[in-house]
């Protein structure tokens, strides 16, 4: 069970998301980009509007039931990304590596893409070429799509309780 939480705001993603394409861009251009859905789609939207490619297909992998690394399955590819071959001249992008099952079954379907992601945790970091930011492993990544606001009371409402 992860211990922490890492809220992760849309403002943040989406500086993130530019900071990895701009470290992408010293690799030259790229024939398309693979997202891993669904956590990889909205990263590889960012991504393929700051490196101008239009070319964008995708891998829809499940490997996870709930909302915690107990809740993780054995990853299943339920749609393959066919555009892209091998991989070769492709660029995936997921949102993040925890354990790094997911991205090792990607990298069997496509073993001569470039796999880049915006967060990694130390057992997943192998399995990525690149990623923006380390997270601990017991830190449990709340992405923007996984939260909403919400009224907290004031402390002082709490005394007494
Ligand atoms: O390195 P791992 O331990 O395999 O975990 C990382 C994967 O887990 C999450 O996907 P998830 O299966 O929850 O599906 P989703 O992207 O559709 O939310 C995340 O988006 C990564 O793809
Ligand atoms: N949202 C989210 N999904 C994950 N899948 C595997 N690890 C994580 C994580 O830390 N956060
Ligand atoms: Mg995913």
């Amino acid at each position: 069970m992860a211990t922490n939480y890492a809220t992760v705001t849309w403002d943040q993603l989406h500086r993130d998301a530019r900071t990895l394409a701009s470290a992408l861009m010293a690799r030259g251009e790229f024939k398309g980009i693979v997202a891993v859905t669904r956590g990889g789609l909205i990263p590889a939207a960012i991504i393929a509007r700051e490196l101008d490619c239009r070319l964008v297909e995708s891998i829809s992998v499940i490997s996870y039931s709930g909302e915690s690394a107990q809740d993780q399955k054995e990853p299943r590819v339920v749609k393959a990304p066919i555009a892209a071959g091998d991989g070769e001249g492709f660029l995936v992008i997921d949102d993040l590596v925890d354990s790094g099952e997911t991205a090792k079954v990607v990298r069997d379907v496509l073993p001569k893409a470039h796999f880049a992601c915006l967060y990694a945790k130390p057992n997943g970091k192998p399995h990525t070429d690149q990623y923006v930011m380390e997270v601990a492993q017991d830190t449990w990544v709340l992405f923007p799509w996984d939260t909403a606001p919400l009224f907290v009371p004031p402390l002082a409402r709490n005394l007494g309780a």
